[in-house]
């Protein structure tokens, strides 16, 4: 490990964030009622222009009125180069109730677009005697974003979480796709007249992973489009988890049960994750640093992968 160890991110489950548009307020309850670990509340891309004021009111008027349960309540803001996104951030933190917990922020290109949100947002805390900090949440959805994605990750404290967006992503990269997400038809590697699909978004999803766990944010895989392909779904997340990220969106309720599926780890996976962490309990006693489990090789490496399963599942039971 480096002098500067890594700083652990926010100790919440964040499986699966379910997405609805502030101008659907026939949605909120049912968005409550569900198996989510974070909702985001939508004033952008989800609502048209001409109801962006009502979708703000709706929202500002659920934040307070509607059981959100011991959910992560998140609203996504407008985009920093639109004209909502101020009066988005002074009427949510001016009106809406403490039982808000994060500002998404769209579009995010660089550190700086977090820091005029912050200090905004530090502003009205302060005068309006806010007794909860609000955190914030960002996507990164733009070649800006990605290209600096490490400063973004380290731009405030106030930062939890950060998730690539899939649609936005591939547009303002130029990608040849209409897909929201998932396998890409085109992008194939050619052995002897087979195809063997690629993961485009592989390495926008490690870029993000790293700048995530240097800084102690928690990396989450955004949106699949199809929400009728449910094994589509599945792999994108399985994806997503092996590379390290926590959770992914649902932008339909029936991909709810599909993140919690994959980004909950199997009884198996916790069980095996448990036995290594004895093994080496017992391989410490007698002064060794590595030893055999089910045949292969674990050793002090191995106490910390165990400690990641076991983490997600106590974070689970709890
Ligand atoms: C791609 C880039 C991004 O920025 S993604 C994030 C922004 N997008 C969004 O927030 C979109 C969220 N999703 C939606 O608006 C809707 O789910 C869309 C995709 C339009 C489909 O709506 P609809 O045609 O009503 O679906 P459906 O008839 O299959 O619904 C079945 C039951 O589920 C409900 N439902 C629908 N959407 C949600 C939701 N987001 N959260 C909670 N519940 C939802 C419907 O009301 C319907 O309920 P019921 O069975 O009639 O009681
Ligand atoms: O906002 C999400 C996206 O995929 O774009
Ligand atoms: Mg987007």
């Amino acid at each position: 490990m480096s002098f500067r160890t890594q700083p652990p991110a926010p100790a919440r489950l964040n499986r699966c964030q379910l997405f609805g548009p502030g101008s659907r307020a026939a949605l909120f309850e049912k968005m409550a009622g569900s198996a989510a670990d974070v909702i985001n509340l939508d004033l952008e891309d989800s609502v048209a222009p001409d109801d962006k004021e009502q979708a703000r009111r709706n929202v500002i008027q659920a934040v307070g009125d509607i059981d959100w349960g011991t959910k992560t309540l998140s609203v996504r803001i407008n985009g920093l180069d639109t004209p909502w996104w101020y009066r988005d951030v002074v009427d949510l933190l001016e009106q809406a109730g403490e039982r808000l917990d994060q500002i998404m922020i769209p579009k995010v290109g660089n550190a700086a677009d977090i820091y005029a949100v912050d200090a905004l947002v530090t502003a009205i805390e302060a005068a309006k005697g806010r007794q909860k900090r609000i955190g914030l949440e960002v996507i990164i959805e733009s070649a800006a974003g990605i290209a600096h994605v490490e400063e973004i990750a380290a731009s405030s404290p106030r930062l939890q979480a950060m998730s690539l967006g899939a649609a936005d992503f591939a547009a303002s990269m130029g990608m040849a796709t209409t897909g929201i997400g998932g396998t890409q038809e085109n992008y194939y590697m050619l052995h002897e007249g087979a195809k063997y699909w690629s993961d485009p978004w592989h390495w926008a999803q490690t870029a993000i992973v790293a700048a995530c766990r240097t800084h102690g944010v928690l990396p989450v895989d955004g949106p699949f489009g199809d929400f009728s392909d449910d094994e589509g779904f599945r792999a994108q997340a399985r994806r997503s988890a092996t590379l390290g990220m926590v959770g992914k969106w649902a932008i339909h309720p029936k991909q709810v049960a599909l993140a919690n599926e994959v980004f909950s780890p199997s009884e198996k996976a916790v069980t095996e994750a448990r036995e290594i962490l004895a093994a080496m309990e017992e391989a410490k006693r007698t002064g060794a640093g590595a030893t055999v489990y089910k045949g292969r090789l674990v050793d002090i490496a191995s106490i910390r992968q165990a400690q990641v399963i076991v983490r997600q599942a106590e974070l689970i039971e709890a």
